[in-house]
């Protein structure tokens, strides 16, 4: 699509297009947002902290705008090499933004990592914006204190109250991010709801699927990537994913007693890939074990992640 071609999509008016990035702590609820605005799955949720790891982006039609949001790694005090990666790319992708907005869990409140991303907050020029989410579990009082002390350390433009769960305070929050947008074409065509590529959401589906099941036994050692993806003349597609762990031991746990796990991931993952691609998929497992892929810079690039040096 053109440019003229995306304008005249929107009814003439003038369209307004631009990225938001989601800073939050990890859980805050950030995955939970970009799909109910977005209206369709493209980021993880889980109920397992630090699952997002790289920059996965949903595109929302709101009136004449275009909103791009940027769901960033959660921000949290790095101890690995890996975690400290994950905060660099969430802060990069903040300073690329035209809004930036401060997801918090109102019932955890300020503790802890939000303290400490109140503080970055502080340094980045663009215009902020706080939402106190899952006001769905806090009493009306305790969001008006923590409104306060929050605004308190930051200059936000505004404070909106919001459950991403059932969905209230969304639509008042679409409406002042399509006005706050700066004038201009739309980046992606209107139907485009994601710009990760396929390949790549199949593999976080399948690491999703992994974590929920092993999360207690293969912590963060593991990472998916899709080697092969072969449409086939039936409407089918082939998809074959490693699952790469870094000891023996951990293969094991993967696999399963008699390729239990295994196979119980594969079958979740392939309806869910199924379901979203909207075709049968026949997809293929395999365990591989590389030592120290989380010191290695290769796999930080594949996962869209700056190697920090
Ligand atoms: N009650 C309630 N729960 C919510 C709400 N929003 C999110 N959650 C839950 O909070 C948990 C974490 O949500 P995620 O969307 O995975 O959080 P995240 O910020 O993307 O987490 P990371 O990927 O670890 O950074 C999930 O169990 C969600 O169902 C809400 O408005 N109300």
């Amino acid at each position: 699509m053109t440019d003229k071609e995306i304008d005249t999509a929107a009814g003439g008016a003038q369209t307004r297009s631009g990225f938001v990035a989601l800073i939050g702590a990890t859980n805050a609820g950030k995955s939970t947002l970009v799909n109910r605005l977005v209206g369709a799955k493209v980021s993880i949720v889980s109920h397992k902290v630090q699952t997002t790891r790289a920059i996965i982006r949903g595109i929302a039609i709101h009136g004449n705008a275009q909103i791009v949001f940027m769901d960033t790694p959660g921000i949290f005090k790095p101890r690995r090499r890996l975690d400290r990666a994950m905060v660099t790319t969430a802060w990069g992708g903040a300073k690329d933004a035209d809004v930036v907005m401060l997801l918090i869990d109102s019932e955890r409140g300020l503790k802890g990592d939000a303290e400490a991303i109140l503080e970055g907050l502080k340094e980045v020029p663009q215009p902020k914006i706080l939402v106190l989410n899952k006001v769905d579990r806090v009493r009306p009082e305790e969001l008006l204190k923590l409104a306060a002390a929050a605004n308190e350390a930051v200059a936000f433009e505004r404070t909106f109250m919001i459950s991403a769960l059932n969905g209230s305070g969304c639509d008042d929050l679409m409406d002042y991010l399509a006005k706050a947008l700066p004038e201009g074409p739309w980046y992606y065509p209107e139907d485009q709801i994601s710009d990760l590529p396929m390949r790549q959401l199949a593999a976080e589906i399948t690491r999703e699927k992994l974590f929920l099941r092993l999360h207690q036994e293969l912590p963060y050692a593991s990472h998916v990537e899709t080697e092969k993806w072969e449409e086939r003349k039936d409407g089918s597609v082939r998809i074959e994913q490693v699952i790469y762990v870094e000891r023996e031991s951990q293969k094991k746990i993967a696999l399963g007693k008699g390729g239990e796990a295994i196979k119980a991931i594969s079958t979740a993952a392939r309806k869910e890939i199924s379901e979203i691609l909207e075709q049968p998929v026949h997809l293929f497992l395999f365990v591989k074990v590389r030592e120290n892929w989380g010191d290695d810079p290769e796999r930080f690039r594949e996962m869209g992640l700056d190697f920090p040096r």
